[in-house]
């Protein structure tokens, strides 16, 4: 489960996100859509403190991750990663082979036993519908994927860490329309078993695949959430009149 309240993130001295307090459900599919530019990725990275690698961000507010607060210093960011996994717009596997994709954080975080290793290797693969694929080359570049292998790979390697939520930051967006049809109904696979946040900017997908949708909006120079429930009700009545007409095509 993750959550946030009144939480704020500033950009040196520009707010781009402004007092959220958000909700998203265990074992669901909660989209996060709006217009290009209103907060919607520095929200979601803010979630597993992947704004700290920004030396200008900074934030106010909390975030709650499994009834834990990740702003608590104690806590270190590398266990908050691992548990709460997050996949990018461009498929970004490292330049080594299939099998070192998979492995190199799972041994980082200590495990060692090959036969353990190549178990989770499989595991994850078959998950992500790669296995058959690739099951024959593990020892080749991940490089020499397409960018639809190279996605579903990049989830695998989140999933070999046992994370219990995913963010995904328009997971699709970059891929052509099989290969993001091949993700899309990968993500639903996969919601029962995480709790999965996805940014994007594709309403028919937000539609097709969530079961929340929390809608951002550009007010006076940072993004606010100005509509969030169960997405058969934000899309078919919306409360908020700039919802209604961006949900109907006439804004944003
Ligand atoms: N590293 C950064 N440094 C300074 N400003 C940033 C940084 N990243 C984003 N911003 C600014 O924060 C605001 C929100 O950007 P963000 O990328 O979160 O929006 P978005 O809704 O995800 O946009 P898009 O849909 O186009 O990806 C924008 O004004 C952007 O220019």
């Amino acid at each position: 489960m993750i959550q946030t309240q009144s939480l704020s993130v500033y950009y040196g001295d520009k707010q781009a996100v402004r007092d959220v307090t958000f909700h998203a459900p265990a074992g669901k599919i909660t989209a996060i859509v709006g217009p290009s530019g209103c907060g919607k990725s520095t929200f979601l990275s803010s979630l597993n403190r992947m704004t700290d690698l920004i030396p200008s961000a900074r934030i106010e507010g909390q975030v709650i991750v499994n009834c834990c607060d990740v702003q608590d210093r104690n806590r270190s960011p590398a266990e908050l990663r691992r548990c709460v996994g997050m996949i990018f717009q461009k498929p970004n596997p490292f330049a080594m082979s299939i099998r070192n994709n998979i492995q190199l954080a799972v041994r980082e975080h200590g495990q060692r036993d090959r036969q353990q290793l190549n178990q989770i290797t499989e595991s994850v693969l078959r998950d992500v519908g790669l296995w058959d694929e690739v099951k024959d080359r593990l020892d080749d570049s991940a490089l020499k994927l397409s960018g639809g292998q190279q996605q579903r790979l990049c989830i695998a390697r989140a999933l070999a860490l046992k994370p219990s939520i995913l963010l995904m930051d328009e997971p699709c967006s970059a891929l052509d329309p099989i290969a993001s049809a091949t993700v899309e109904a990968l993500i639903l696979s996969l919601k029962e078993r995480y709790t999965i946040l996805i940014v994007t900017h594709n309403l028919a997908q937000a539609r097709r695949i969530s079961d929340e949708v929390a809608m951002f909006w550009m007010n006076d120079g940072a993004g606010e959430i100005i509509e969030q429930g169960p997405t058969e009700t934000v899309f078919s009545k919306p409360n908020h009149p700039i919802a209604a007409a961006y949900f109907a095509g006439t804004s944003g």
